[in-house]
């Protein structure tokens, strides 16, 4: 199944984009205690496009985040993130973690909790330059927290610690963003503006990697979506991803007719 192209771009254009692949991996596995966790995972991001990562609980999706940022080793296959190792391209790599990984009850303000997003940048023990305060204060911008920029983290709303999150990995300006679960317990207007700000991202070449169990909103807003489970079982544009075989395989499960009315695809 090939990616969805953006009508208004011209087909090669988009295609040399695919093909060159800001992310891509090629029979990529993980074992974690002893246990194969992931197998064979093949899998290519292009510029501008938006990838959704979807799979039942325990199926490898936060691990294979982790992968490409090198924090659990691979034991076969290769991962290529702009022709960089992950150890390479390490700090500029966007990654926005669930919620709950992040310490809130540390005593700093938004904006200097947006600036640790590039820390491997600047080195543990250097003070921020001009650039690195420019870079925060855009990507506070672009979350609409420039006003909350002095508020300690810990008196923020989940809508907006979501909003750090996303600002502190927008502070590399990078060229693929990692998304695990950003949509999960934030109201409609949150998720509104996340979506509008991920889709201007894309407009403008970021490539996207998302996780997410809101099957009808990644739907929506992702340009293909790769079911995983511990494998790659599908990988489409959500056009193309119509027949139900392809989802009860990915979410191991013999026959749902909440999972399958829930996509849209129950005959
Ligand atoms: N540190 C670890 N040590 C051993 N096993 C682990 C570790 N972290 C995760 N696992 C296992 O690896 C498998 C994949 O976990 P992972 O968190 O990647 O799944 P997931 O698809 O992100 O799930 P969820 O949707 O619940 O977040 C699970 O079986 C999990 O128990």
């Amino acid at each position: 199944m090939n990616s969805r192209r953006d009508p208004a771009r011209p087909k090669a254009d988009a295609d040399q984009q695919a093909s060159q692949g800001v992310l891509r991996l090629g029979g990529v596995a993980v074992e974690l205690a002893g246990r194969q966790v992931l197998h064979d995972v093949d899998l290519l991001v292009g510029r501008g496009e938006q990838v959704g990562l979807i799979g039942p609980n325990g199926a490898g999706k936060t691990t294979l985040l982790r992968a490409l940022l090198g924090l659990v080793p691979t034991t076969r296959g290769s991962i290529a993130i702009d022709g960089r190792t992950p150890r390479e391209a390490r700090g500029s790599i966007g990654y926005v973690p669930q919620r709950h990984e992040f310490v809130w009850d540390y005593p700093v303000d938004v904006r200097t909790a947006a600036m640790t997003g590039r820390t491997h940048r600047i080195g543990w023990l250097r003070r921020p330059g001009r650039a690195d305060k420019a870079a925060v204060d855009e990507a506070l911008e672009r979350v609409d927290l420039v006003d909350l920029r002095r508020r300690p983290i810990g008196e923020l709303s989940g809508g907006q610690r979501q909003r750090v999150l996303v600002a502190r990995a927008l502070a590399l300006r990078p060229k693929l963003l990692l998304l695990d679960e950003p949509f999960t317990g934030l109201d409609v207007p949150t998720q509104e503006i996340l979506t509008r700000l991920f889709r201007t991202l894309t407009s403008e070449g970021t490539a996207i990697l998302m996780t997410t169990h809101d099957l009808p909103a990644a739907a929506d807003t992702c340009s293909r979506l790769c079911l995983l489970n511990e494998t790659v079982i599908a990988d489409g544009s959500p056009e193309e991803l119509r027949d139900p075989a392809v989802w009860l395989r990915a979410f191991g499960v013999a026959r749902s007719e909440q999972l399958l009315h829930t996509l849209g695809v129950a005959r």
